[in-house]
């Protein structure tokens, strides 16, 4: 597969603090990627130095093998970012159209209102008077109106109601299978969890982690069995068992972390306690990533 995305120890000072610090990777034709972390983590200094917009302080960034400055490039990226500016007094149809002007082969007009769901009314409005989330879809409009073959949105969602952030994941969904390779950051854990193929997780300018949901939840968050006990049941001497890392009782329920599920169970069964609604669980996301950025902050 084709790499399309290269950076090599990019680093970004300003002043004196290290915004992104030293950071390596790649992204190859038609991943989809999450680039998560805390406030701060440098995610959209990132970004910027990917669209060409930020200079890094040093290392090198690539698209396609290029600068991402030059023009033909430029021409192959969409972006949609935090602030989304429009001229004024123009209609959303007319930014639309505006935008796909500039490119040489933009998307279909048709196709590009449907897959970003804007309806004649709105379409008819002054794009400077419309709603957040309404601004927000513009913003997407806009980053797809060259029908490019690379994609960065940067907090796409915020201020979208369920139904606009339910169409826009289809919408991501339908560019992914036709080969758009996709760069994201968003701060909702659970949509990176089931859109992206690959997370990059940062922190202080770092990567801490960088692999599939998948990787990351299972090598990284604890697993766990629960259940509610019977009223008699001590649950001290379940930390006695083998893999037992923790136990603890949350509103009527007990959880025992494990990275052996199954032997926990064998064990409760085994021992004939009196427990019901039991429930094996893979740790989540936001464990995950809570670990990972607590972690750092406790070695440094
Ligand atoms: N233009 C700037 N001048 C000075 N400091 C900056 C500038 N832009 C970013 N920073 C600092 O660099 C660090 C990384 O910021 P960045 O915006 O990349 O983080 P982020 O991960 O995108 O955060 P958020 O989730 O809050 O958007 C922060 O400490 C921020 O204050």
């Amino acid at each position: 597969m084709k790499e399309i995305v290269s950076l090599k120890e990019v680093k970004k000072t300003f002043k004196n603090k290290n915004a992104v610090d030293s950071v390596s990777f790649s992204i190859k034709k038609g991943e989809i990627v999450a680039i998560l972390g805390p406030n701060g983590a440098g995610k959209t200094t990132t970004i910027l130095m990917m669209l060409g917009l930020l200079e890094p302080t040093s290392g090198k960034v690539q698209l396609f093998g290029h600068n991402p400055k030059e023009k033909e490039i430029r021409e192959k990226i969409g972006a949609m970012l935090q602030e989304v500016s429009v001229i004024d007094r123009l209609k959303v149809s007319e930014v639309i159209q505006l935008f796909r002007s500039y490119y040489p082969k933009p998307m279909d007009y048709d196709e590009l209102v449907s897959l970003t769901g804007f309806t004649p009314d709105e379409l008819k409005k002054r794009a400077d008077k419309l709603s957040g989330g309404q601004t927000r879809r513009l913003g997407f409009a806009l980053a797809l109106a060259g029908d490019q073959d690379l994609l960065f949105f940067d907090e796409p969602t915020v201020g979208m109601d369920i139904q606009s952030r339910k169409l826009f994941w289809q919408t991501v969904r339908t560019l992914k299978e036709r080969g758009k390779t996709i760069v994201f950051t968003t701060h909702y854990l659970q949509e990176a969890d089931d859109i992206a193929e690959r997370i990059i997780l940062f922190h202080q300018g770092k990567i801490v982690a960088d692999g599939t949901p998948v990787d990351i939840k299972s090598k990284l968050s604890k697993q766990y069995v629960s259940f509610i006990p019977s009223e008699e049941m001590s649950i001290d001497e379940l930390e006695n068992f083998p893999s037992v890392e923790k136990v603890y009782k949350e509103n009527g329920r007990v959880y025992v972390i494990t990275n052996e599920t199954d032997l926990v169970l064998s064990l409760l069964f085994e021992k004939k306690y009196k427990i019901t609604q039991i429930k094996v669980e893979e740790g989540r996301l936001d464990e995950a990533f809570e670990q990972l950025t607590v972690n750092v902050k406790e070695a440094i």
